[in-house]
C-alpha cells in the first residue's frame, strides 16, 4: 500500500507565484531562469541551491561542438546505448539543440576548459565514438555550471525559497495542477507547512540514488518528485533502468551513503580497467573495450568480480602521471588521497555503484505530464530519450535542454492569471505570504481543490531499511527470486510516523522502491541497465517497450506499452 498523499500538518500560510519551480539542479535552474517571461516564478529547494547531482557531474557535458562530429553521430551513440526503446523524436530534440544550448551557457558565464588552439577541449566517455564532452575545471564540470547558473539567478527577479521541502502538488476541480505545499525549514517567516498557488508547476528534483545503499548520489536524491508525481496522478517510465556506475571508488565492503566517483574521462583519457592480477578484461567483451557503453561496462566487472571472487576492481591511470592527474583531474585525486589512495603511483580499487535514474516522471516533447499544468525536467523526468541506459554526460543535456523546451511550451500553455493574483508586487515567499488555517484555507478563492487523500508516514528509521533491500535484491545483477524478496519485503514495511522532513523523504523513497522492484520484477529479459541473471537474453519480441507505473488509489500499477512501429 502506496501513501495517495504524504501525512502533514495543514498548511499554516499561502503564497502565491505564476510558475513553481522545484529543484535547483541544472534544470530547475535553468527552467527557472528561462520561465521570467511567464510572470512570477518562484523557485523552492530542499536545501542550499548547490545540494543536488548537478554540482557533483564530473566528466562533462556532450553535445557534437567539434568541426568532425555532427547531432546525427551523437544521436548514433545514444540510441545504440538506449538499447533499442529511446524515443527518437526525443533524442533528436536532445542533439540537435544541444550544441546552442551549451553555447548558451557559455554566454552566460560558464567557462569550460579549452584547448591549446582556444577551441573547447572535448574528452571520451563511455559510448561515444567521438570526442565531445566538453569539461571545465578539469573534473568539476557539475560545479562550474551550477556557479554560472547560481551567479545568473542573483537579480534575476526569481524568488528562491532554499531549506524547503516540496511535499504534495495542489490540483484545482478540473483536475489541474495549481500549486504545492511545503515544509519550510529554514528561518524565514512563516515557517513550517505551507501551501504556494501557481498556475504551473515545474518538478525539476533530481535522481533516485539513495534507494540504494551505495550511490554517487548525493543525499537530496531521495525521488521525491517521482513519488509526488505519482500522487498527483502523473505516470512515470522505464524505472527499472537504473544506472550503475562501474567505476566508484571501493571503500570496503559495506560502505554506505553517497561514495566518490571516478570519472569515465579518466578511461576517456586512456586509463585501463584490470582485475587483482592486472589482466585487461574489458578488451575481447566489447569494440569499445573500456569504453563500451556504461551498462556493458558495469558488467564486465561485476562478471569478472564474480569470476575472480575479488571484492573489486581496479583502474590503473599510472601512466598518466602526476602533472596530469593534477590538471586533468584534481577533483578526483584529492578524493583518491582523501581515501589513502595516489593514483599516480597505486590502482584505483573501483565497484560499481547505482549512478542515475534513466527512467522517471514520463512527460512529452516539452514536458508536460499527463497532469496538465505539471512538468518535469532533468533526472527526475523520463522524456524518452535515454531508454534503458543512457549515454554519458547526457544528463546535464537533458537537463538545459528540456527544461528549455518546458520555458517555451509555457508560451502557449499557462493559462490566463487567476484574478487573486492580478497586480498584486512579486511574491517572496514565505516573507510574502499569508498566514490562513488549513489547506482549504489555502487554496481558498482559486477553486483549488484541496490535499483530501489517505495519508500516512514510514517512520525515518526505514530509509536504512529500504536501502538494504534494494541493494541486496535490486542491485546490477537481479532474478525473479530476489525481486519477489524485495517486493514482499518492501510491502512489510509499514509506519505511521509523525510528520518530519526524515519521514516524508523516507515515505519518498518506499514509493519510488517499491515501483522500481515492480518494474524490475515485470520485465523478464535483459537490456541495458536493467540485467536478469534468469533472462540474459534481450528480448525484442515481447519485451521492446515501456513499463509505464501509475498510483491508483493506494496501489501501484505497472502497464507494459510495446513501441510497436514506433521508432527507437
Ligand atoms: C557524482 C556524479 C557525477 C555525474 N557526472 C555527470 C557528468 O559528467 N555528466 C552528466 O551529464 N551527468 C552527470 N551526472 C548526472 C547528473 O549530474 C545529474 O543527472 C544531473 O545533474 C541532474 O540534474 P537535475 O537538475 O535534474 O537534478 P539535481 O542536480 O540532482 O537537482 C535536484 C534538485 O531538486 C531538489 N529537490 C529534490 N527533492 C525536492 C523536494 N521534495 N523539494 C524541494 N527540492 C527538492 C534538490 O535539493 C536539488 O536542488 C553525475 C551525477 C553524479 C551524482
Ligand atoms: N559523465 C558521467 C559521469 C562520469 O563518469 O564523469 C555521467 O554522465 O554520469
Amino acid at each position: 500500500m502506496i501513501p495517495s498523499v504524504l501525512h502533514a500538518p495543514a498548511p499554516g500560510w499561502t503564497a502565491e507565484a505564476d510558475v513553481i519551480v522545484v529543484g535547483s539542479g541544472i534544470a530547475g535552474l535553468v527552467a527557472a531562469l528561462r520561465c521570467r517571461p511567464h510572470g512570477r516564478v518562484l523557485l523552492v529547494t530542499k536545501a542550499l541551491l548547490d545540494a543536488g547531482s548537478t554540482r557533483w557531474a564530473q566528466g562533462g557535458i556532450a553535445a557534437a561542438l567539434a568541426a568532425d562530429d555532427s547531432p546525427e553521430e551523437h544521436l548514433a551513440d545514444t540510441l545504440t546505448a538506449g538499447v533499442g526503446i529511446c524515443d527518437e523524436d526525443a533524442v533528436r530534440a536532445l542533439v540537435t539543440e544541444g550544441p546552442d544550448a551549451v553555447r548558451g551557457l557559455i554566454d552566460l558565464g560558464t567557462a569550460f576548459d579549452r584547448a591549446a588552439d582556444g577551441g573547447i577541449a572535448l574528452t571520451r566517455e563511455g559510448g561515444h565514438h567521438r570526442r565531445r564532452i566538453a569539461h571545465a575545471g578539469g573534473d568539476a564540470t557539475g560545479a562550474e555550471i551550477s556557479r554560472a547558473l547560481r551567479a545568473e539567478l542573483k537579480d534575476s527577479g526569481v524568488d528562491v525559497i532554499e531549506h524547503a521541502l516540496v511535499l504534495d502538488l495542489l490540483k484545482d476541480a478540473a483536475g489541474r495542477a495549481a500549486g504545492i505545499t511545503l515544509h519550510v525549514m529554514g528561518e524565514g517567516q512563516p515557517n513550517g507547512v505551507g501551501a504556494v498557488r501557481a498556475r504551473a508547476v515545474v518538478l525539476a528534483t533530481g535522481g533516485l540514488g539513495q534507494v540504494f545503499s551505495a550511490t554517487t548520489n548525493p543525499e537530496v536524491s531521495t525521488g521525491d518528485g517521482v513519488a509526488l508525481a505519482l500522487r498527483a496522478g502523473a505516470e512515470a517510465a522505464d524505472l527499472e533502468f537504473v544506472q550503475f556506475h562501474p567505476t566508484v571508488l571501493y571503500l570496503g565492503t559495506g560502505a554506505t551513503g553517497q561514495q566518490p566517483l571516478i570519472s569515465e574521462a579518466v578511461r576517456g583519457e586512456g586509463a585501463h580497467l584490470v582485475d587483482d592480477a592486472g589482466e585487461r578484461f574489458m578488451t575481447g567483451r566489447h569494440e569499445l573495450a573500456e569504453l563500451a557503453p556504461r551498462d556493458v561496462v558495469a558488467k564486465g566487472i561485476t562478471t569478472r568480480m564474480h569470476e575472480t571472487g575479488a571484492p573489486c576492481m581496479f583502474l590503473d591511470a599510472r601512466h598518466f602521471g602526476a602533472a596530469m592527474w593534477e590538471s586533468r583531474f584534481p577533483t578526483i585525486l584529492a578524493a583518491c588521497r582523501h581515501h589513502g589512495i595516489d593514483p599516480v603511483t597505486e590502482r584505483i580499487p573501483i565497484v560499481p555503484a547505482a549512478h542515475y535514474a534513466s527512467g522517471g516522471i514520463r512527460t512529452d516533447l516539452h514536458g508536460r505530464t499527463a497532469v496538465p499544468g505539471l512538468y518535469a525536467c532533468g533526472e527526475a523526468a523520463c522524456t524518452g530519450v535515454h531508454g534503458a541506459n543512457r549515454l554519458a554526460s547526457n544528463s546535464l543535456l537533458e537537463g538545459l535542454v528540456f527544461a528549455n523546451r518546458i520555458a517555451a511550451a509555457l508560451h502557449t500553455d499557462l493559462p490566463s492569471a487567476p484574478s487573486a493574483a492580478s497586480d498584486e508586487p512579486a511574491t517572496s515567499a514565505p516573507a510574502a505570504a499569508t498566514a490562513e488555517a488549513g489547506p482549504a484555507a489555502a487554496v481558498a478563492g482559486t477553486g483549488a481543490a484541496s490535499t483530501a487523500g489517505e495519508g500516512w508516514l514510514l517512520p525515518a528509521g526505514s530509509r536504512g531499511e529500504i536501502q538494504r533491500i534494494m541493494t541486496s535484491h535490486v542491485g546490477v545483477l537481479r532474478s525473479a527470486d530476489g525481486l519477489e524478496r524485495a517486493v514482499r519485503e518492501l510491502d512489510g514495511l509499514r509506519g505511521d510516523a509523525e510528520p518530519g522532513v526524515a519521514a516524508w523523504e523516507a515515505t519518498n523513497l518506499y514509493t519510488v522502491a517499491s515501483a522500481i522492484a515492480a518494474a524490475a520484477h515485470r520485465r523478464e529479459e535483459t537490456r541495458g541497465s536493467h540485467w536478469r541473471e534468469d533472462f540474459p537474453e534481450r528480448a525484442d519480441g515481447a519485451w521492446r517497450g515501456h513499463l509505464v507505473t501509475r498510483l491508483t488509489g493506494n496501489v501501484l500499477t505497472t502497464t507494459y506499452e510495446p513501441l510497436e512501429g514506433k521508432r527507437s
